[in-house]
């Protein structure tokens, strides 16, 4: 029997209308039919694994109970990661099958995601050497251990003391306040055995910036805490649970110089300190993962979507016309207007995830010829789009939640932990607001490089174009919605400078005028982010290699995304662009045509980002359906349905009922 004749009557309907083919679809989306065969292919490696199954739902354990469960799947995962490699010779595909086997984050996210990064961006070929193999290997576990309970976005204000004592050719670690306390790392409360560290480097009692160390924190056969090593878990949170987040406070703990990562800053023997080219490339991890972040919002997004647009074809409530049946949720336009917008952000994500890229590689190829010129478009441009897509995606999320009524409210549907684990990363790998105004220091040196004439990198050659050019009449097309966002960030640009320039005229200086024009500066960095996710997206889907109905879809959907837009921002169009009121109410119209057209494809758009059930983990959202089948398969896991009469009767019902007779 196909896995058709099982599902929702309403689904089967739904995709027999769909006018593209969902698996052109998927293989646009993940690359190639290569990819995603061998992304499938690895996929049904890990779900084959009997072990990696839950007994029953995470939610039912104990805090204590969920990290164990943790860690059990995710050594299991190691394992098939291993012998796929050893099988195939590589590495496996891009996946996101963590998500099906670990559900919340894993206790190795820190160590793949940024001890091993760091170790080959910030360690001498030696370094890497030493520490690679046995990290990539798992004979030692780590975590980045940055940020502290006194300092998490003012990384120059660490408190984490490293002093260099020639004699022994050591550093001493020490944390000599509680603020100094490391506060946050994944997997420091009980996983890791290793960190890289970051400290104050202290020679001779002078002061030499922030560096990496590497620091062995556990034994590694015990497992106990090493002499000098305060250690452990910081407790529950909104979300991350499983990710094993914890405190580390170091007393007079030596480590050996080599410990020091060295590729960008040295010290010698004798304690001289050799600074690098560039004291900023120290943050490089923070870089690399801001840009991975930007390809897991649009993960979330995709996932989110696909929950709510399955389950609002499934749902039936209320009448549009009295005279029929009750219509599926997914056809009011106030629920396409709730979830198109999901779908659309998540291609845009990825489009921006991949220029993104790009970006990165080519800077990380020319740093490696001693190249800077690009870092800092780089780092402004990762900095604002980590900011806002984060920011979107976390409320993308919630709406899709919101738009399953009581059901999104249920722990099953998976959207109350999926809203938790995405709106974290609005705080983690940069804070949203410090990292737009990173952004914003670039914007002002652009705009004052434009005022003289410079030539500008391509992010924001735009501002000189704009400076150039009168306003041209708006032209309500993509390319003319693409402009009209380039002019609210130029006008934005140009007014947070002026306001800056305005406060110093009257007599602040720089700092202080910064700090007044800051709301302004925060909001023109996210101008610029719009236009560069307008941009980026439109051209992306411009030059695909889609066929003709597919085509047309991605258009929808990339339009969708820029007139959307368009209307929530209005206020700024009409204030920085030639927009008019009647401009507007076409759009508002065209925005209206397009959930409409959008509306038959719905449920083939969200099957094209190809997440199976164990991934989606959610009662509401499985390719076949049935809904109702499972909220009530799931209730009935629940310890509380596992006896038909609880304790808490006999020992404070009863005796209360009974009470109250009296
Ligand atoms: C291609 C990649 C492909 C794939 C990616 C692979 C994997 C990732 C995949 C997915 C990601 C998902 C999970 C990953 C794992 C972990 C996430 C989970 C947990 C999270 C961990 C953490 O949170 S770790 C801690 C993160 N902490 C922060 O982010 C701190 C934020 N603060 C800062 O970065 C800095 O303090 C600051 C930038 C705000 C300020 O620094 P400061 O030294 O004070 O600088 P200023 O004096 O203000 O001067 C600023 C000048 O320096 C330039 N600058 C700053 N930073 C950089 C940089 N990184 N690179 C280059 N230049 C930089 C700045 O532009 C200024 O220059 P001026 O010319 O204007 O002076
Ligand atoms: C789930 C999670 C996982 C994490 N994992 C790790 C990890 O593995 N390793 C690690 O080292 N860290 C980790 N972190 C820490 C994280 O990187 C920091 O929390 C983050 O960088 C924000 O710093 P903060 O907490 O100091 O926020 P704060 O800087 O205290 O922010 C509080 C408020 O102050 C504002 N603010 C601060 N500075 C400025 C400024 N200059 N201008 C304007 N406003 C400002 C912010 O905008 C914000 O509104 C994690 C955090 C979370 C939530």
């Amino acid at each position: 029997m196909s896995t058709e004749t099982k599902c929702n009557p309403d689904l089967v309907r739904e995709r027999a209308k769909c006018t593209f083919d969902v698996n052109e679809l998927i293989n646009l989306f993940y690359g190639s039919e290569k990819a995603t065969k061998e992304r499938r292919h690895f996929e049904d490696a890990v779900l084959a694994v009997k072990e990696l199954k839950d007994a029953i739902p995470e939610e039912y354990l104990s805090h204590k109970e969920r990290y164990e469960n943790g860690v059990r799947k995710a050594t299991i995962l190691r394992d098939v990661y291993r012998d796929y490699k050893a099988k195939h010779n590589r590495d496996p595909p891009p996946n996101q099958i963590t998500k099906a086997v670990i559900k919340d984050i894993s206790p190795f996210l820190l160590h793949n995601g940024m001890f091993v990064p760091t170790i080959a961006g910030q360690g001498t070929p030696e370094q890497q050497a030493e520490w690679l193999p046995k990290a990539e290997s798992m004979q030692i576990i780590g975590t980045y251990a940055q940020t502290e309970l006194g300092h998490g976005s003012f990384i120059r204000g660490l408190e984490t003391i490293a002093t260099y004592d020639p004699k022994t050719e050591e550093f001493v670690l020490n944390n000599p306040t509680l603020t100094s306390f490391k506060w946050w790392p994944g997997g420091l409360g009980s996983t890791v055995n290793h960190c890289v560290v970051v400290a104050q480097l202290y020679i001779n009692g002078k002061s030499h910036g922030i560096h990496p160390f590497i620091a062995q924190i556990r034994d590694l056969d015990t497992h106990k805490p090493l002499p000098g090593v305060k250690v452990g878990e910081i407790g529950p949170k909104m979300g991350f649970q499983t990710a094993n987040n914890g405190f580390l406070g170091f007393d007079n703990f030596r480590i050996p110089r080599k410990n020091m990562l060295m590729k960008n800053a040295q010290v010698l023997k004798d304690g001289t300190f050799v600074k690098g080219i560039n004291e900023k490339l120290t943050y490089g991890t923070m870089v690399m993962v801001r840009v991975g972040i930007v390809g897991d919002c649009s993960f979330y997004a995709a996932l989110a979507a696909t929950i709510a647009v399955r389950y609002s074809a499934v749902r039936h409530q209320s009448h549009i016309k009295a005279s029929e049946p009750e219509a599926q949720i997914l056809d009011y336009l106030t629920q396409q207007h709730k979830l198109f917008i999901a779908v659309a952000s998540s291609h845009v994500y990825r489009n921006a995830y991949l220029w993104m890229e790009k970006m990165y590689t080519n800077v990380m190829k020319e740093l490696s010829q001693d190249k800077q010129d690009n870092l800092p478009e780089l780092h402004a441009t990762a900095c604002c789009l980590k900011a806002v897509c984060s920011r979107d995606a976390g409320s993308l999320v919630e709406e899709c939640r919101l738009a399953c009524g009581g059901h999104g409210y249920m722990a099953s549907s998976n959207l109350p932990l999926t809203y938790g684990v995405t709106i974290a990363a609005v705080t983690y790998e940069g804070e949203r607001t410090v990292l737009l105004l990173q952004t914003a220091r670039y914007l002002m040196k652009a705009w004052m490089a434009a005022l003289k004439g410079k030539v500008l990198s391509p992010s924001v050659s735009y501002l000189l174009n704009s400076l150039k050019e009168s306003k041209k009449p708006w032209q309500n097309t993509p390319e003319g919605i693409v402009k009209g966002f380039q002019h609210v960030s130029f006008g934005k640009v140009k007014a947070a400078y002026e306001t800056i320039q305005k406060y110093m005229k009257q007599g602040k200086d720089y700092e202080d005028a910064w700090n007044l024009a800051s709301v302004q500066l925060v909001k023109a960095s996210e101008a610029h982010s719009r236009a560069i996710l307008c941009e980026v997206s439109w051209e992306a889907v411009c030059s695909s290699s889609a066929s003709p109905n597919l085509s047309r879809v991605l258009q929808q959907l990339a339009q969708l995304y820029l007139t959307y837009w368009t209307l929530e921002t209005s206020g700024d169009l009409l204030l920085y662009s030639n927009i008019t009121k009647d401009d507007l109410i076409i759009l508002r119209d065209k925005y209206e045509e397009l959930l409409v057209a959008i509306r038959p494809n719905a449920v083939g758009l969200v099957d094209g980002f190809d997440l199976r059930d164990e991934i989606l983990n959610s009662t509401l959202g499985s390719y076949d359906g049935r809904v109702y089948e499972r909220l009530m398969e799931e209730a009935l896991k629940s310890p509380l349905n596992q006896e038909t009469v609880n304790s808490s009767f006999h020992k404070y019902l009863k005796p209360m009922m009974e009470k109250a007779k009296l």
